[in-house]
């Protein structure tokens, strides 16, 4: 590692992530002074040594959790060393982003049932990939300082701060951002909150503790999650979206009205198939009321908008987009279309092999497998192509004192139509069948260890069923071996 890598790579970082979480929500966050003198240094270590041209072999942009699943393969291939530099926008390292809407946001007294996965983890260890982790392994993390500029011919990147860097090969894990409201209805008022990373995370839990009224605006992910952990805080909660019930992409209608009553059991009310309209602040300039395209009024001083994240491609536009399903298009190892180019995680529009189309998908456990193949496909030369089977998880009502924890899992497509077995208050599975009578999707809810792991095998291969059968079946372990 040359003298200006070393420099740049210490982190004042904490490691001790953990044994400090009882005092502060981000127990590894750097002082700002810290912050501000470790730029000085970088800048200062540009101007020395003709910085541009100093060579990264790798550089990966984006902190995470692709970044950090790229950055632990990279180590694991023992290419990491003084060769890997990753180009952050945010404070803190690599992180399970998922906590932020689940553990995260539990009071603290509430212990919340599992602790929050801020850093991934590895090997059979499970160490955790603090700041430390990066330092030790010889990775230099740019921290707080997005790449703003690209120039694809001399392979240089520029970051917001003035940095230039000069990359061999480059991994682009740039997520997503969440859809916000415009200023002119409301959409930056003091206490309206989106969730993106760990800093929005922090000023919602501060506008938590003194919330007394909550509005969550959208019925997907984050607002079924966000909601669930408001009712932690025994807080005045309603939800609000468009469509006829929540997880409009995901749940059938019954199986969205049983999760319904749950939510209604634990007080949070819903206002459904209606749209906000505008979000007015009271004389403090909070946020005070969300008026419904309806004509209704609801008071709050907290709102959470979950509306949808859109991909972050800028200033990565010129590497080529997907029309069609957003982000920037990739083969099937993770190449774009300029050679030494890779996008990873939620950015990457790739072919999603088992259904034969393009896709983008979201979730953590693409991230994780995209940005291992793509390091693979870098470090090794292998073509095997990527081979990925979609998979999504919730948690919610985790929390200390909660009547019932729900944990759900979904393998597949959800195309077709389907057939619901089981009973809600124990257990519950759906089944999405195509027109030949072949599983494409299933759902399962309360599952065992050994049920979870027989989804993504039958999920795969998309057995052909005797729909009169399963349709009859009283009980999932029933249905699920019909289908076995
Ligand atoms: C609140 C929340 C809850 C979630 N819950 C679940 C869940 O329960 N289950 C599930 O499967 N998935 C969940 N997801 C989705 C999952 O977290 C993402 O799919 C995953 O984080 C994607 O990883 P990524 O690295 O591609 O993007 P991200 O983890 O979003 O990381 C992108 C990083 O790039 C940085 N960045 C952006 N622009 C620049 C730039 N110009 N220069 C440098 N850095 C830049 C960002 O600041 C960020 O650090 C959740 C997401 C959120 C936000």
């Amino acid at each position: 590692m040359s003298s200006a890598l070393r420099r740049m790579s210490t982190s004042p970082f904490s490691s001790c992530a953990f044994q400090q979480r009882a005092s502060s929500r981000w127990p590894s966050r750097r002082p700002p002074s810290t912050a501000t003198s470790r730029r000085s240094l970088v800048v200062a270590a540009a101007a020395a040594s003709n910085f541009a041209n100093e060579n990264r072999e790798y550089v990966i942009v984006g902190g995470g959790n692709a970044a950090g699943y790229a950055a632990r393969t990279f180590v694991e291939h023992g290419m990491a060393d003084g060769r890997l530099c990753i180009v952050s926008k945010e404070a803190v390292a690599p992180y399970e982003r998922p906590a932020l809407t689940k553990g995260y946001l539990f009071p603290l007294d509430k212990k919340p049932a599992r602790l929050p996965g801020f850093h991934t983890c590895v090997g059979a260890g499970g160490e955790r990939h603090t700041s430390e982790w990066y330092k030790e392994h010889g990775i230099e993390v740019l921290y707080e300082d997005p790449v703003a500029a690209i120039d694809t011919q001399n392979q240089i990147l520029t970051t917001s701060s003035g940095n230039h860097l000069k990359y061999g090969s480059l991994i682009i894990s740039t997520g997503c951002a969440a859809v916000r409201f415009p200023e002119n209805i409301g959409g930056n008022l003091p206490g309206v909150h989106y969730i993106r990373d760990v800093a929005d995370a922090d000023s919602l839990v501060s506008s938590l503790e003194k919330a007394k009224k909550v509005v969550v605006i959208g019925g997907g992910y984050i607002g079924m999650e966000v909601a669930a952990a408001a009712a932690g805080w025994n807080l005045d909660t309603t939800i609000i979206f468009p469509d006829d019930h929540i997880m409009p992409r995901l749940f059938t209608p019954s199986l969205a009205r049983r999760y319904e009553e749950l939510y209604q059991k634990n007080g949070i009310k819903f206002i459904k198939g209606v749209l906000v309209d505008k979000l007015e602040g009271g004389t403090d300039g909070r946020v005070a009321t969300v008026l419904l395209r309806n004509g209704s009024i609801i008071e709050a001083d907290t709102v959470i908008v979950g509306i949808g994240a859109k991909p972050v491609v800028s200033p990565f536009e010129a590497v080529g987009l997907n029309k069609k399903v957003g982000g920037i298009q990739v083969d099937s190892l993770f190449r774009t279309s300029i050679p030494g180019i890779f996008a990873i995680g939620d950015v990457a529009a790739f072919p999603l092999k088992i259904y034969d189309r393009m896709a983008r998908v979201e979730h953590v456990d693409h991230a994780r497998k995209s940005a291992q193949h793509c390091v693979r496909t870098l470090l090794t030369a292998h073509t095997q192509p990527y081979d990925y089977l979609p998979f999504f998880y919730s948690r919610v009502f985790e929390y200390e004192g909660s009547s019932r924890k729900i944990w759900w899992q979904f393998y597949g497509d959800n195309v077709g139509d389907t057939i619901e077995v089981g009973d809600f208050d124990l257990k519950v599975a759906t089944f999405w069948l195509n027109s030949e009578s072949r599983v494409k999707g299933i759902f399962l809810e309360s599952g065992s260890p050994e049920e979870f792991a027989l989804l993504p095998k039958l999920a795969k291969c998309q057995p052909v069923v005797d729909r009169a059968k399963l349709q009859g079946a009283s009980s999932v372990e029933e249905a699920l071996e019909i289908i076995c």
